[in-house]
């Protein structure tokens, strides 16, 4: 029987009993993957990763309500950035509340020795634990939990009823078939042979959703952190419940990691030659008045960004919006989920659409962003900035349409002289769809120009999301900048 610092705090038999009961064979079902295996209340899998879910981890149901209340008293304060968004508690290291304290020494003390002899990895003594709130729209997109010294990771849930209705699964990737890491495959090497596995593989990238566990009251989820343990909690889809968990991870000396896999750069060019006719065909005249160019142009160098509402005529508008609505685009799915998830138009586009791509891509179209915004973007744009390096991007987007981008960069010619190249594409985002920003994008060591262009989403107020943050560098937390 475990029993917490508190006589009040008994956790009763069942936690004791669930977590000895049947060691060895636990242990042998460790020992073999692709085999899941429900033993009482705890069930292995190593499909798509190690993870293990025991239900009714604690027995003691007094205790459970107890625990929940001294959670709740706690300050919460709000994580949110492009990852995540939820409510994380103080550090539970050094809570001295009864019911918390008894937790941390059943988790930190029994449960890590048990867990230590079942999966034969030396765990360290190094507490790290919390409190989470997913709230309704909460999510924490797709991760790895990979970090110096994690080695698993655990999720105790206390939630309310839940199904899969209620979103907020944790949901299992699997990975795009470079995977390199699995308890039992690493167990069975040899030192020396995981020291040159690396050598041999790229990170593995997530794919699809393997498995998705539904939260349940007293279920305890843990999983081997690794190259390819990628997961993510699903956004809280109902109003009234909260996601209440307590989480953390027991440290040892972390698995050799594989380089990471860089994510191909998108493929640039330079413009496509063609008359500046094509601005008068397509542009709201306001936008080519050199008076009025020259206020926009002001405006952006002050802020770096501008927002030019009606930017297109409105008989092309209507057209590009009427194909988007109308016409059939064949859309792609693009990932991996650990960095975005969105569509992007594939194949051949109808023909408004095919110009519409093509005048952002047009030479005239280099020289009026050059008119509005000061880069030099063409080389008969006036050479009025700073550095010779500013670059741009443009996009098309869309609700139920579109959306593209175009960036523009510059790539250096033969004669020393930097060429302005842009790539760009339509995109078309809805519910769930995100992009993630990372420390290893080729983009985030250049500069370029942003370009986007919105179609199908009139009327649409902050609450709908679909906002572009840009982060400022070394922040962790979402800058004040949306669009
Ligand atoms: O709450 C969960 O189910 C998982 C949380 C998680 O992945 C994390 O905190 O890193
Ligand atoms: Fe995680």
């Amino acid at each position: 029987m475990l029993v917490g610092e508190e006589s009040c705090c008994c956790l009763g038999p069942g936690a004791a009993s669930s977590l000895s009961f049947e060691r060895s064979q636990i242990r042998q079902w460790f020992d073999i993957p692709f085999m899941c295996s429900p033993v009482g209340s705890v069930l292995l899998d190593s499909v798509p990763f190690q993870h293990c879910v025991i239900r009714s981890f604690i027995e003691n149901s007094a205790f459970l309500d107890g625990l929940k209340d001294e959670l709740l008293a706690l300050n919460f304060h709000d994580k949110s950035n492009d990852l995540y968004k939820f409510q994380q508690s103080e550090d539970l290291k050094s809570r001295k509340e009864p019911h918390i304290s008894a937790l941390r020494k059943v988790l930190f003390e029994d449960f890590r020795q048990w867990l230590s002899e079942v999966t034969l990895v030396e765990l360290e003594t190094t507490v790290d634990i919390s409190c989470a709130q997913y709230n309704y729209t909460d999510t924490l997109l797709c991760h790895d939990d990979e970090l110096e010294g994690r080695r698993f990771a655990f999720i105790l849930y206390l939630v309310p009823e839940w199904t899969e209705a209620d979103g907020g699964s944790l949901d299992l990737y699997s990975t795009d078939g470079n995977s390199c890491a699995s308890l039992s495959f690493v167990r069975t090497c040899m030192a020396s042979i995981r020291k040159i596995l690396p050598l041999f593989t790229e990170k593995a990238q997530p794919g699809h959703i393997a498995k998705s566990l539904i939260p349940s009251w007293n279920t305890l989820v843990f999983f081997e952190v690794s190259p390819v343990s990628f997961h993510q909690v699903s956004e809280v889809l109902s109003e009234g419940k909260c996601r209440l968990s307590v989480g953390g991870w027991f440290h040892g000396s972390s698995l050799e990691r594989p380089p990471r896999s860089l994510d191909p750069m998108p493929v640039r060019s330079p413009h496509i030659p063609c008359d500046h006719e094509i601005l008068y065909e397509w542009i709201n005249p306001v936008y080519l008045s050199v008076e009025y160019q020259a206020q926009v142009q002001e405006e952006f160098e002050d802020t770096s960004e501008i927002l030019l509402k009606d930017f297109l005529k409105e008989e092309k508008f209507n057209a590009v919006s009427a194909a988007l609505e109308t016409q059939s685009v064949e859309w792609e799915l693009l990932g991996p989920p650990n960095r975005r998830c969105y569509e992007r138009a594939k194949g051949e586009l109808p023909d408004v659409l095919k110009s519409c791509m093509e005048l952002l891509k047009s030479e005239a179209f280099f020289l009026l962003l050059s008119n509005l915004t000061g880069l030099k973007l063409h080389f008969l744009a006036a050479n009025n900035e700073e550095s010779d390096e500013e670059e741009g991007s443009s996009e098309l987007n869309g609700n139920t349409s579109a959306q593209g981008d175009d960036s523009d960069h510059t790539v250096q010619a033969g004669s020393g002289v930097r060429v302005p190249v842009c790539s760009g594409e339509l995109r078309h985002w809805e519910h769930g769809h995100y992009t993630m920003i990372h420390d290893h994008d080729p983009e985030r060591q250049e500069f370029a120009l942003d370009l986007l262009w919105f179609c199908g989403c009139e009327d649409w107020e902050a609450q709908d999301g679909g906002f572009t943050s840009y982060i400022a560098k070394e922040e962790d937390e979402e800058a004040s900048k949306t669009i």
